[in-house]
């Protein structure tokens, strides 16, 4: 068995430095996880990986193309199209299936990739016939979950991917170390949820959707908690152990190393003094 995340989220939300993160908190112990670039427009990360759809196909490739002239969303969906129908390249490139690899897809930022397009899909299916289990991981920005209209429409985005990719899933909420004390408080009150506390929240805000739509608002609430729908997990990638448990939760729902034996490689714990305390 192969194992995969499939890194997900909007554009910005800490997708790439949540790969990067977990690539060196697995060496640190002695585990190797690997990172796919799979965003043809991706201009900046900081991990090594092991494939990059850019040398398959670049956005700009599409966009610049005389004859499809692509806009960078169109040229996006384009470049996704053309790595299905070169699947070879990527299975190519994904190595021989050694048992209990572990690899991490570092997506691209546009969200309807995930919430009604194929595409991705097609690429998880792809995925399973290549003998890997597949989580489905949702990031979500936290500073965009702290009131009660942007976190019932994060809820609603979290919940239009679990149903369109039907994979087993985790969502997450990056950035934890930039919420505020008081904006800390309130997104736990959510976390554990009360549709009511929700609901109040929304209608505090005041808007016209909270005022037409109260009892809209409440099913919805309600729908989510009866029926355990969408959970988020904050990470705050300075907390090592925030970061392990993450990894946990998420091995657990891969199964991986549950009979294995996890792949290691010879590497020098640093000393305790020299872990820079930052996020990155
Ligand atoms: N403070 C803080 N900043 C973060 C964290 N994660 C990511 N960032 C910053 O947020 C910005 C976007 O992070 P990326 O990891 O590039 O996000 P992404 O989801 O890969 O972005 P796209 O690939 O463009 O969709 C960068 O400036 C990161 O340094 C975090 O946990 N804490
Ligand atoms: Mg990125």
């Amino acid at each position: 068995m192969r194992y995969a995340q499939l890194v997900m989220g909007p554009a910005g939300s800490g997708k790439s430095t949540y790969c990067s993160n977990l690539v060196k908190h697995a060496e640190d112990s002695r585990k190797v996880i690997n990172v796919v670039n799979i965003d043809p427009a991706a201009e900046y990360f900081d991990y090594e990986p092991l494939a990059d759809i850019r040398e398959l196909i670049h956005v700009d490739d599409a966009m610049e193309d005389e004859d499809m002239k692509f806009g960078p969303n169109g040229g996006l969906v384009f470049c996704m199209e053309y790595l299905l129908e070169n699947s070879d390249w990527l299975k190519e490139q994904l190595g021989e299936d050694v048992d209990d690899d572990y690899i991490l897809f570092d997506c691209p930022g546009q969200i309807e990739l995930y919430t009604h397009m194929q595409t991705i899909r097609q690429l998880t299916d792809l995925l399973k016939n290549w003998n890997f289990n597949i989580c489905a991981v949702f990031l979500v920005d936290a500073q965009f979950m702290v009131d009660g209209p942007k976190f019932l429409s994060g809820t609603m985005a979290a919940l239009s991917v679990m149903v369109n990719l039907e994979l087993p899933h985790v969502n997450i909420l990056t950035k934890m170390d930039l919420l505020s004390k008081s904006a800390r408080s309130k997104l736990d009150n959510y976390l554990d949820p009360d549709p009511q506390y929700l609901l109040t929240d929304i209608e505090a805000c005041h808007s016209k959707w909270g005022r037409n739509h109260h009892r809209l608002s409440e099913a919805i609430g309600r729908i989510i908690e009866d029926f355990s729908l969408v959970r988020f997990i904050p990470l705050d990638l300075r907390d090592d152990e925030n970061v392990a448990d993450v990894l946990m939760t998420i091995d657990n729902i891969l199964q991986y190393g549950e009979d294995a034996d996890v792949k290691t490689k010879d590497f020098e714990y640093p000393d305790e003094n020299d872990r820079e305390d930052s996020f990155s």
